[in-house]
């Protein structure tokens, strides 16, 4: 359903204000019928283990942000309101996280604790133990901290909470849930979808082996239909066809051809999307030609 991504200082009060909002959430959902599951996503939960000290150094905070990211991918569902009370201050991460709930199509908006570095320093102090951020690590994150901004479509809609408000204002909470209940859901699309690009030979191999399959159909059928073998190019693996019963004319084919080439030339100029992307070997050319070939004959 949606993520809420929450974002601010090392203790500035992420989980403080997580716990209010899912409190919040929890009302708001019961009023509406109690459909929703609403989960508090934090660095010590849901089977993860990230102590402080994993942002130390950015090498133990490499792993520590991977684990989180699958955590969370793990958890988006269209039934489920996730916050996640994490740092989630580098800019590129929660773009991450605003990719992955697109994929699924849930919506996402941002919190933004906002506390001054000094109150953080304040309630640093007061932990122990290894619940504390070493002072080095306080103000070296204090440093690499990327703000979020609502002028980005990844950051947006983004709330920022004030830490001198104890309870978060009515008003804000009240749009909180609106974006997350009937906020816009986008899909996934070339700007957030990694696209694959075609070798720089694959026109070529278009050209060459479908011009090739169209001249030995031509040569070899009969008029009675079967299966026919082709053998488009010296390295190509052979192939089996079925044509129909019928005499297949040089228009009604090269019309095929055309189409099925202007649709592979769509694909070789915009790249296709990662988990869909084509073999543009001379192999996979000839059979997606075969298969349209097959298909469009039947008819
Ligand atoms: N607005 C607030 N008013 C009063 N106390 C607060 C407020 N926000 C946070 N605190 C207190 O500050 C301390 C740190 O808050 P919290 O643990 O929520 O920070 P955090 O940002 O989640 O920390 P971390 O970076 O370690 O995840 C807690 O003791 C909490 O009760």
């Amino acid at each position: 359903m949606a993520v809420v991504v929450c974002s601010g200082y090392p203790c500035s009060g992420k989980s403080f204000r997580s716990n209010q909002i899912k409190e919040f959430f929890q009302k708001r959902d019961i009023q509406s019928g109690g459909s929703k599951q609403i989960i508090v996503l934090s660095e010590n939960s849901h089977s993860l283990d990230i102590k402080r000290s994993a942002y130390d150094t950015s090498a133990a905070e490499k792993p520590a942000r991977a684990a989180l990211l699958t955590a969370i991918i793990r958890l988006i569902s269209p039934d489920t309101i996730l916050i996640v009370d994490a740092p989630n201050y580098i800019k590129g991460f929660r773009y991450q996280i605003y990719c992955a709930a697109r994929e699924v199509k849930v919506r996402v908006a941002t919190v933004y604790v906002l506390t001054s570095q000094e109150q953080c320093r304040e309630w640093n102090k007061l932990r122990e133990g290894d619940d504390r951020y070493s002072d080095e690590t306080l103000e070296n994150l204090f440093l690499r901290y990327e703000e979020p901004s609502s002028m980005v479509r990844w950051d947006s809609p983004l709330f920022t909470l004030l830490w001198s408000d104890e309870s978060i204002p009515q008003s804000t909470l009240d749009a909180l849930w609106d974006a997350v209940d009937k906020g816009k859901v986008s899909n996934p699309n070339s700007g957030t979808v990694a696209t694959v690009k075609a070798p720089t030979d694959a026109l070529a191999t278009l050209e060459k082996t479908t011009h090739s399959i169209m001249q030995q159909i031509m040569s070899s059928q009969d008029g009675f239909g079967g299966f026919i073998t082709l053998s488009p190019t010296p390295s190509s693996s052979p192939l089996k066809l079925m044509l129909p019963p019928r005499n297949i004319t040089l228009p009604e084919l090269s019309r095929l051809k055309r189409q099925f080439v202007t649709a592979q030339k769509k694909a070789i100029t915009l790249g296709t999307i990662e988990r869909g992307s084509l073999d543009w070997s001379e192999d996979g050319v000839c059979q997606r030609f075969v298969i349209f070939l097959e298909e469009q004959l039947q008819r």
